[in-house]
């Protein structure tokens, strides 16, 4: 890999700086170093991300190459480095020493955007509960609540899991469907294959939120597998399950 850019969170601006200088003195070209949305439709090698999960949320929406996240923010979850890890992530690189971690998106059709951890529907505070109907190709569910989630494997770990939903391994090929506060004790998640194209009707126009971001009302969208992939690179001694029991305290070892 001897074409890489940087888009890294606004604060860490020196941060990203000395990386690049650090990477110029070893011989690499360095396309950018961005923050701003120009970097995107990038042709690099690879994407190095410095900041959290919602700066490598908004990176993987904008490339297609590879991505490396380096943790520069609270939790992370998403990267394969710290901040300080600089030259470990040099070296890795020298020795072409990573695994490639592959993750899908899910796609709004009504709005050709993409996203890496979830689609969310859910009312403002002050709204009623509403009505949703989720239909796919193996039958159609009900839920009175205050909104429904679609996740992928990726987003598994993060809002989904707040809301109760199951940790998925990132390779399952599998949403989970979860819906926001439903009444009645029985809602619960669901798992669904990832080739389900999943139509979702609410009975008011309610906050479209992907991977964070509100996209506006709408009371109809279709949401389905998207073509657009990424692989982030993990350094070879990469487990997701260190990274759940590290990052989240899941399945940690405790005497
Ligand atoms: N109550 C919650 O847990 C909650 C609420 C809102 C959003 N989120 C998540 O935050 C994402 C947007 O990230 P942001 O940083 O812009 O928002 P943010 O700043 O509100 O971060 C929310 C937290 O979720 C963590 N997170 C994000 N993606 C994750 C993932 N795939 N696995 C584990 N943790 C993850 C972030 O590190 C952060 O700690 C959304 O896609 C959603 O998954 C979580
Ligand atoms: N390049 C960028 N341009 C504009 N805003 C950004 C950029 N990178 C990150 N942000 C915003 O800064 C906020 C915090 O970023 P980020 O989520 O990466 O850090 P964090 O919340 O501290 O870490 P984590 O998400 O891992 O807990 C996010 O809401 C994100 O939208």
């Amino acid at each position: 890999m001897k074409y890489l850019g940087i888009f890294y969170k606004p604060e860490l601006f020196n941060k990203a700086l000395s990386l690049k200088n650090l990477l110029l003195n070893e011989g690499y070209t360095v396309d950018y170093c961005e923050s701003s949305e120009r970097i995107k439709n990038n042709k690099v090698d690879l994407t190095i991300v410095l900041g959290g999960d919602g700066t490598f949320l908004k990176a993987s929406h904008l490339v297609n190459n590879p991505l490396v996240g380096f943790k520069g923010g609270r939790l992370g979850f998403l990267s394969s480095y710290t901040i300080e890890e600089f030259d470990k992530f040099l070296k890795d690189l020298k020795n072409d020493n990573f695994v490639l971690d592959e993750r899908t998106f899910l796609k709004v059709s009504e709005l050709n955007a993409f996203c890496l951890n979830e689609v969310l529907l859910i009312k403002d505070p002050d709204q009623k509960m509403v009505d949703i109907k989720i239909s796919f190709q193996d039958g159609e569910l009900f839920f009175h609540a205050d909104g429904i989630m679609l996740g992928t494997p990726t987003g598994s770990t993060g809002y989904s899991l707040s809301l109760g939903g199951p940790i998925l391994l990132p390779n399952t090929k599998a949403f989970v469907i979860t819906p926001v506060a439903p009444q009645f004790l029985a809602s619960r998640s669901i798992v669904i294959p990832d080739n389900e194209k999943v139509n979702i009707e609410v009975d008011e126009s309610v906050n479209l939120i992907i991977d964070g971001a509100n996209f506006g009302k709408f009371s109809k969208v279709t949401v389905l597998k998207s073509k657009k992939k990424i692989s982030i690179l993990r350094p070879i001694d990469y487990d997701f399950t260190k990274s759940i029991k590290e990052k989240l305290g899941y399945g940690k070892k405790f005497l």
